[in-house]
């Protein structure tokens, strides 16, 4: 059969197997680091999970650089460093095609406050589930990928491509810094890259692997109100002011309806058409609303046809408010009037829009609904960061080989689908580099990615491990037949 394996595919997938706690141990080591890149104070861990990346790639024999991507101003006006940013190779055959894989070693925050049931720097099995914050998102794939390679050296047998690793550690803030040293590095570091994998999200079923050809962008913006120079009284001065979180409250309301249409005038003039191919792609994606809904964790989803979900999540721009800060949260009652408050709300932007008109629609639009309030207080709206939306051809010679490991490993073809998150520098790597982008997720739709309840099944973990060894296999006689006989690629 097709997918029978060789002799050095079995010793490939009997290792791993027999190394699971090895691999599942390194895991865990990687959660404990606290490397959030979202709040400032922690940015030291950040870096040190970077060295510690470094040191596994180091350990591997490839040679690795750190590179500096300079400061980050924060909003209050202070700079902070950057972590640095991983390039690392192993292997120089001209022989061989050059594979660079792309991950991340930063994660979302995580406080067990937040109602984790398990310690979220603490790796915890349940049930054959790995939980911990960026077990999933996305420490657990990157050492998959270190871990296939480790397996080839352990068993001596020769890896079959020359392979690259760029591993950053500020993702989950919009990769800020990396697009600099993508373009710096163009003619050196990607110059004879032939493949860039991505493996940063997740499948759309709980059981069938997926390839993914798109990502929607993100462009994250803050809404700032102030009404004083310092907190207030309410029952000394409520009823005699303009409250800065009345009128944030208005603000953020104004901006979306309840079944997610965006209010924002002129906000889909842009986007691109569902294409018939597009709906041709939807009809061989096998879909289990029931199933899909319980991975994610809720009882209705506004929509109930496949067509309407997936163009919903991949091919329209949605807007989610993320928070409010300067607000009390805390338990109890707290009567004050807080005098400065910041929302935050994002938009997911898909093909064909564009950043800097969409800025310029929300502005105006958040200053006119301001403005109609008769406030007093002050109002201030900033894109703090935007990235484009990616999308591939699933016809690259890439895709054909991820299919083929995937059916050695998990013996089905992958869904192809789009998904609804941002990678910023999936996008950034197209146009710079002009080479082959694809992602490769191993991760499962429930994992709950930045939620409470992140995780990654030991399974998939450790098939992980296989699928992205038996890719390197593919892509090195994929990549030899195709130079052999190159008129095979355009028949693909
Ligand atoms: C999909 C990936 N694992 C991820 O979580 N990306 C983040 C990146 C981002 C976008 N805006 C700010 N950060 C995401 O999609 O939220
Ligand atoms: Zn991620
Ligand atoms: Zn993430």
């Amino acid at each position: 059969s097709p997918n029978s394996l060789s002799q050095e595919e079995e010793r490939i997938f009997q290792y791993i197997d027999g190394h699971q706690d090895e691999f599942v141990q390194n895991l865990a080591g990687w959660v404990a680091v606290e490397s959030d890149s979202i709040q400032p104070h922690l940015r030291a861990e950040v870096t040190r999970m970077v060295k510690i990346a470094a040191a596994s790639l180091q350990d591997l024999g490839a040679s690795v650089m750190l590179r500096d991507t300079g400061i980050q101003q924060l909003p209050s006006g202070q700079n902070i460093s950057l972590p640095p940013v991983i390039l690392a190779k192993l292997g120089e055959d001209p022989l061989k095609p050059t594979v660079c894989f792309y991950g991340h070693v930063d994660v979302m925050p995580a406080k067990i406050q937040d109602g984790w049931k398990t310690s979220p720097y603490n790796l915890t099995e349940i049930d054959g589930n790995l939980f911990g914050r960026g077990t999933t998102d996305d420490k657990g794939p990157v050492l998959a990928w270190i871990n296939a390679v480790k397996t080839f050296k352990a068993l001596n047998i020769e890896i079959p491509v020359n392979i690259k690793f760029l591993i950053e550690g500020m993702e989950e803030a919009g990769s800020i810094g990396l697009e600099e040293l993508v373009e710096k590095e163009k003619e050196h570091f990607f110059s004879d890259v032939n493949y860039i994998v991505i493996s940063d999200n997740i499948w759309l079923s709980t059981t069938k692997p997926a390839l993914t050809y798109g990502t929607r962008g993100n462009a994250c913006f803050s809404v700032q109100v102030e009404c004083g120079e310092k907190d207030l009284h309410s029952g000394s001065v409520g009823g005699i002011v303009h409250e800065a979180m009345s009128d944030l409250i208005a603000l953020l309301d104004s901006l979306v309806n309840s079944c997610g249409h965006i209010l924002v005038p002129g906000i889909y003039d842009d986007v691109a058409p569902l294409t018939e191919e597009e709906k041709k792609q939807y009809e061989l994606i096998e879909f289990d609303l029931k199933e899909y809904k319980a991975s994610i964790g809720v009882k209705e989803i506004i929509y109930d046809t496949k067509e309407e979900i997936f163009s919903h999540l991949w091919c329209l721009p949605s807007l989610s408010i993320h928070g409010i800060e300067g607000a009390f949260y805390e338990p109890g009652i707290k009567t004050v009037i807080p005098s400065r408050v910041i929302g935050k709300f994002s938009i997911r932007q898909v093909p064909h829009m564009d950043l800097s008109k969409m800025e310029c629609q929300v502005k105006r639009y958040l200053e006119r609904i301001f403005s109609k309030r008769k406030s007093s207080n002050k109002l201030t709206v900033s894109m703090e960061m935007g990235a484009k939306p990616w999308v591939a051809n699933i016809n690259d010679p890439q895709y054909e080989a991820a299919k083929k490991a995937i059916q050695k490993v998990f013996n089905q073809d992958p869904d192809m689908i789009r998904d609804g998150a941002t990678i910023p520098i999936a996008r950034m790597f197209q146009d710079i580099t002009k080479k082959s982008v694809m992602m490769f997720p191993i991760g499962a739709a429930d994992d709950g990615e930045h939620s409470q309840k992140e995780k990654i099944s030991r399974s998939n973990y450790i098939n992980g491990i296989k699928v992205f060894a038996s890719f390197l296999l593919e892509i090195s006689k994929l990549h030899k037949t195709l130079q052999e006989a190159p008129s095979l690629k355009t028949m693909t």
